[in-house]
């Protein structure tokens, strides 16, 4: 049967990617994405934003929810520091087996753990399972609905501590209005937008960065 677009990814991934090098795998995907297909990843425009607010923060524990083929997992695990550990939830088990093998030849399973099921049934379990306290750092990119819902999971479950760091993938497309409206006016959070394209195209699309004051 036909190839999936995942499929078809990981393929450019290893014909163009050198085994061990993130950036190279980082820049295969892009350019699959500009000149073969579109693919939902975060891209190389929101994609700096991202670099830019990990590197600033230096964390130590850091939640992905929504793995995809795995090149936000990429972006952000190559400026963890040594020891640092990320984990990473994805839903749909045909895209964690491509995620899985992104991560693979790039290098980088020793800091990630990719946990197939959904989030709003991990998060409960990520101190008994994974022996987490509180996240440093969380970016969100996955079921737009499940943003706030899961936000609220986080804060009920004690994950998040004064200064830990949510940045939030497509609050403009495909929109995330209510999650928008809550961190903007909740008095727990210091939020701010930082503007750009929707991945590979001229729409407009952001990233939301919140501060949690605990
Ligand atoms: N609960 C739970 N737990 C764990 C999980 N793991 C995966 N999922 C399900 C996530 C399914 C993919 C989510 N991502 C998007 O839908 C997305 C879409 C667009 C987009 C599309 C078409 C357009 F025309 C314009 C923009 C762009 C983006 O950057 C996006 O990130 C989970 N759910
Ligand atoms: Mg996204």
């Amino acid at each position: 049967t036909r190839s999936t677009r995942p499929q078809r990814l990981l393929k450019a991934v290893r014909k163009r990617a050198t085994r061990g090098d993130p950036q190279s795998v980082i820049s295969a995907i892009d350019h699959f994405c500009r000149h073969s297909e579109w693919a939902m990843n975060v891209g190389d425009e929101k994609g700096s934003i991202l670099d830019s607010v990990v590197s600033e923060l230096n964390p130590e524990k850091v939640l992905e929810l929504g793995t995809y083929c795995g090149y936000s997992t990429v972006r952000i695990a190559r400026l963890l520091p040594p020891g640092a550990r990320l984990i990473t939830l994805e839903f749909n088990a045909d895209y964690a087996a491509i995620a899985r093998q992104v991560i693979a030849w790039a290098g980088l399973e020793d800091k990630i753990q990719l946990v197939e099921g959904a989030s709003e049934d991990w998060i409960p379990r990520m101190k008994e399972h994974f022996g987490i306290e509180t996240f440093d750092f969380v970016f969100l990119d996955h079921w737009k609905d499940r943003y706030l819902p899961d936000t609220k999971l986080m804060e009920d479950c004690g994950l998040l501590r004064k200064g830990t760091v949510l940045l939030a993938d497509n609050v403009i497309c495909p929109g995330v209005p209510d999650y928008l409206e809550y961190v903007r006016n909740s008095l727990s959070y210091n939020s701010c937008y930082f503007k750009s394209h929707l991945e590979y195209t001229k729409a407009e699309d952001g990233l939301e960065k919140s501060v949690f004051l605990g």
